[in-house]
């Protein structure tokens, strides 16, 4: 139990509600977190993107107060988390990867157990706890044992206790591992409704996909390092990954012609000829570029019926990006 009493402390808003500089952390000769810069605006969700053992959940619990770092600093609400972890912890709710359970207990004295090593008394404590329960839909569940609930229904009680002191940043480690779909359909409008609440929110997950659409912007970590942070959109755009869009075009007529004009213009190769056009690599992610492209299509005419650009799996451009970092020939915004 790391969060300590109640009221909240006051957050100085002059401040990005995270900010992270510089952070290292070693076990033994293991560099698991080696250098990590970043900052998280008020009201932001971001997603903290990385395989299995990529350092996030050390980042998070250094965040969260749980371990301290080798160098570097954190502060959460204007807060040094090594220097004031008690003004931290007030203002910021952690939901760990894997959370433990009390045999004999119900959610009800669960939840109850918790809001009262928060602090919270009396009248306050029970509003408090039915806030949690009605939000997290717990409330017909209060008194089921909290050891004999499904993952999904384990991961809200999880998310529900991180809530009990009302607090403006959540961070969240691998929340919607093990869930089945419909879970993590409801996880999701969760996470939601506290973003639209303005909470901040970092939010941990080797599954991009997941964090695509519910994130601001995505947060990737390799080895250690931040390697980019930017929108899910420049990502499958392929903007920061690969510095190249492909775009799938259909003509009138035969595509031969297509594919015949492609290989002479420049900053485009053949992908694939298509039953009606083909699938062109453009090497640039300009909007003007590529509005270029379509314009010299139609001038040398082509009858060009279609023209779009495809939308890459985060997994792919992701998994493009690692190559292109390993090869040295990364074009993105590396920190
Ligand atoms: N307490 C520890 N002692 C020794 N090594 C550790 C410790 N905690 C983490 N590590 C190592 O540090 C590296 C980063 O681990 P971390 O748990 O931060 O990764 P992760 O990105 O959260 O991965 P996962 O998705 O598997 O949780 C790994 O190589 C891990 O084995």
């Amino acid at each position: 139990m790391h969060q300590t009493s109640h009221p909240p402390a006051e957050m100085d808003r002059s401040q990005p509600a995270i900010v992270v500089e510089n952070l290292q952390r070693s076990f033994g000769t293991l560099q698991a977190v080696q250098g990590v810069s970043f900052s998280i605006g008020h009201g932001q969700v971001v997603g903290f993107v990385g395989a299995n053992g990529a350092g996030k959940t050390t980042t998070m619990r250094i965040l969260a107060t749980l371990d301290y770092p080798n160098e570097g600093t954190v502060k959460i609400g204007g807060h040094n988390v090594v220097h004031y972890p008690d003004k931290v912890r007030r203002l910021l709710g952690w939901m760990p990867d894997s959370f433990g359970t009390y045999e004999h207990m119900t959610v009800l004295e669960y939840l109850d157990f918790y809001a009262r090593a928060l602090g919270y008394k009396g009248q306050e404590r029970l509003k408090r706890i039915q806030e949690v329960m009605d939000f997290t839909d717990l409330t017909p569940l209060a008194d089921r044992m909290s050891n004999k609930m499904s993952k999904g229904q384990t991961q809200r009680l999880c998310l529900g206790r991180s809530l009990l002191h009302d607090p403006q940043i959540l961070i969240m480690d691998e929340p919607a591992a093990g869930l089945d779909p419909k879970a993590r359909v409801e996880l999701k409008q969760l996470i939601r409704i506290l973003a639209e609440e303005g909470k901040t929110i970092l939010i941990s997950s080797h599954i991009l996909s997941e964090l695509g659409e519910m994130c601001d912007s995505l947060l990737f970590i390799d080895k250690g390092r931040i390697v980019h942070h930017g929108d899910a959109e420049s990502m499958t755009r392929g903007s920061a990954a690969t510095a190249e869009t492909l775009v799938t075009v259909q003509v009138v007529g035969d595509p031969a012609k297509l594919v015949q004009w492609a290989l002479t213009a420049p900053l485009i190769e053949v992908v694939e000829e298509t039953k009606r056009g083909a699938r062109l690599r453009v090497q640039s992610v300009e909007e003007g570029t590529l509005a270029g492209v379509l314009r010299r299509m139609i001038t040398d005419g082509l009858q060009v019926t279609d023209f779009h650009r495809e939308e890459r799996k985060l997994e792919d451009a992701f998994i493009d990006m690692l190559g292109q970092i390993d090869k040295g020939t990364f074009k993105g915004d590396t920190p």
